[in-house]
Parts: structure tokens; sequence; C-alpha cells
């Protein structure tokens, strides 16, 4: 028997695949500075997405509007598809648990070991006993790529580049949907630098994972990230490295074509 296909009838609806982080309008101020005014902002599913733009352009700043630290003047903010205005403390713990942040300094608590500092948001977001805790943060020290032992140390014990993979860890150890990063390679030397940005991109892959980093690593944008957003003129303008390098506005040229910009195209090639 021969199928046949009836144009006629009617289909099934497609899907609609919403972004994971939708900015709409969205308005920034501190006093009388406006930091953004009008931006827009998709991120999809499953994408790397390199924010950058000038000092104090507010990357920062969106990074923390987005996870609901800072309330923008104006503007509608959807993360995985919540208002973020518009939560429950319910609600937004819940949220919270599927968001994972690195933040620039790794923001550890130095009185704790590292293993104890990852077993945290497992106490606080989950019912698990106490030993499956501690297997949970064994397992997120090690797909950091922290050798077993440092689960044992204080942060201060630590190398930068390893209280940065620590820090990945706690970040993980919920199973996030989403990993916000901001600026992961600052500080590290670059084979540091390099060798985090592999870890990003490894674990991007193979735990599904969406990522929004700021970053001001060229390095970084060219070798992981899918799309790129920019930060001017208090909006952003995404787009992938061949879009922004055709981009005639003066910041995004001297951005991308700058000495900085092409050793990064280059080192790629
Ligand atoms: N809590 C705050 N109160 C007042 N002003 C703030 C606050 N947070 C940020 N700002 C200001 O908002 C602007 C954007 O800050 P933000 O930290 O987002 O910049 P950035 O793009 O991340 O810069 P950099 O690349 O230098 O880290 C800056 O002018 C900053 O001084």
């Amino acid at each position: 028997m021969s199928e046949t296909v009836a144009p006629d009838l009617p289909t099934t609806a497609q899907p609609v695949i919403r972004p994971v982080i939708r900015v709409r309008d969205l308005v920034t101020r501190f006093g009388t500075q406006t930091v953004h005014d009008g931006l827009d902002l998709d991120v999809q599913a499953g994408e790397v997405l390199g924010v950058v733009g000038g000092s104090g352009s507010g990357k920062s700043v969106l990074l923390k509007e987005i996870l609901g630290l800072i309330k923008p003047a104006a503007g509608r903010i959807e993360l995985l598809g919540h208002d973020t205005a518009d939560l429950s403390r319910d609600e937004r713990a819940a949220l919270q648990a599927r968001t994972g942040v690195l933040f620039q300094n790794g923001a550890l608590f130095s009185s704790m070991t590292v293993a104890e500092n990852i077993m945290l948001p497992l106490k606080e977001h989950t019912d698990l006993p106490l030993s499956l805790i501690g297997e949970v943060a064994r397992v997120k020290i090690a797909i950091a790529g922290l050798p077993p032992d440092a689960g044992a140390k204080q942060p201060s014990q630590l190398s930068g580049g390893m209280v940065k993979r620590a820090a990945l860890a706690r970040a993980l150890a919920l199973d996030p949907a989403i990993l916000f990063l901001d600026e992961p390679t600052a500080g590290l030397d670059p084979i540091g630098a390099g060798a985090f940005d592999t870890l990003i991109r490894d674990l991007q892959r193979s735990l599904g994972l969406t990522v929004f980093m700021v970053t001001h690593d060229l390095d970084s944008l060219v070798t992981i990230c899918d799309r790129i957003a920019v930060l001017v003129d208090k909006k952003i303008r995404v787009g992938t490295l061949e879009q922004h390098l055709a981009d005639p506005h003066p910041w995004i040229h001297d951005y991308f074509h700058g000495p900085r910009g092409r050793a990064a195209r280059h080192a790629t090639d």
C-alpha cells in the first residue's frame, strides 16, 4: 500500500520554539545615567552567546537583570518562559535552580572547602541525602577537570584556574539549563584561558547547556561562541562573527578588525 500525503488536511501546528531568554524594550537607569535604552535580545536553547561591549556598556548589569538580581526601569525579561518581574518566592527559587552562574571572581565561600561550596546549592534546593550530595559534588569536581583531592581544599589553596573550575563545578551543581558566565577567562594566562574555553565548549555540548557569556576575550568569542551580542549605543546587535565583521558601526568595526581581533581570528584559521 502506497502512502499518500493529503496536502489539504489541516496540519498539526508547528511547536513554537521560544527563546530561553527573551528581553524586550529593556531600560536600565542608575540616577541620571541610562545604561540600556530599548534593548531587545533573544537567546536560543543550546547556543553559546558571547556578550561584548565597551567598559561600562552594561554587560554585567544585563546579566544580573536577567537573573533578577537588579530590577530594570522598564521592559520585560523572560527566563525559561517566565516573566522575571512576576514571580513568587517559590517560582524564583525554582528558576534559580535551573540557572548556574559563574561570577567574575569565582565568588566561592572562602571558609568552606571546594566540596562544601558545591554541596551548598544541593542542600538548599534538593532533599537528597547528604551521602548522595557528596557523591554529586565528587562528580561535578571531576567534570570541571579538577583532581579528586581538590574537594577537600579551601579556595585559597587553589590556583586561579582551579578556583574558576571549582566555581564552575558549583554552577553546575543542580544541572542547570542555562549557564551564565561573567568574564570566565579574566585573569587566566592564555593557555589556561584556552583550556577553560575548551572545557566550556565540551560541557555545553555534552550537557546540552545554553551559555550566556560576558567576555572581553576575543579568543573565547572566536572559538566557542555560536553568536555574539554586542552592546553599543545602549542596545544590542546580535550576529555571527562574519556578520559583525561586515558591520560598519565604528565600535564594532574597531573591535573586530583591530589587531587583537585579527590575531584571534587567525589563530583559529
Ligand atoms: N549598582 C549600581 N549602581 C549604580 N551604577 C551602577 C551599578 N551597577 C552598575 N552601574 C553602572 O552601570 C554601568 C554599566 O555597568 P556594568 O558593570 O554592567 O558594565 P560592563 O559593561 O560589565 O563593564 P566592564 O566591561 O568594565 O566590566 C556602569 O557605568 C556602572 O558604573
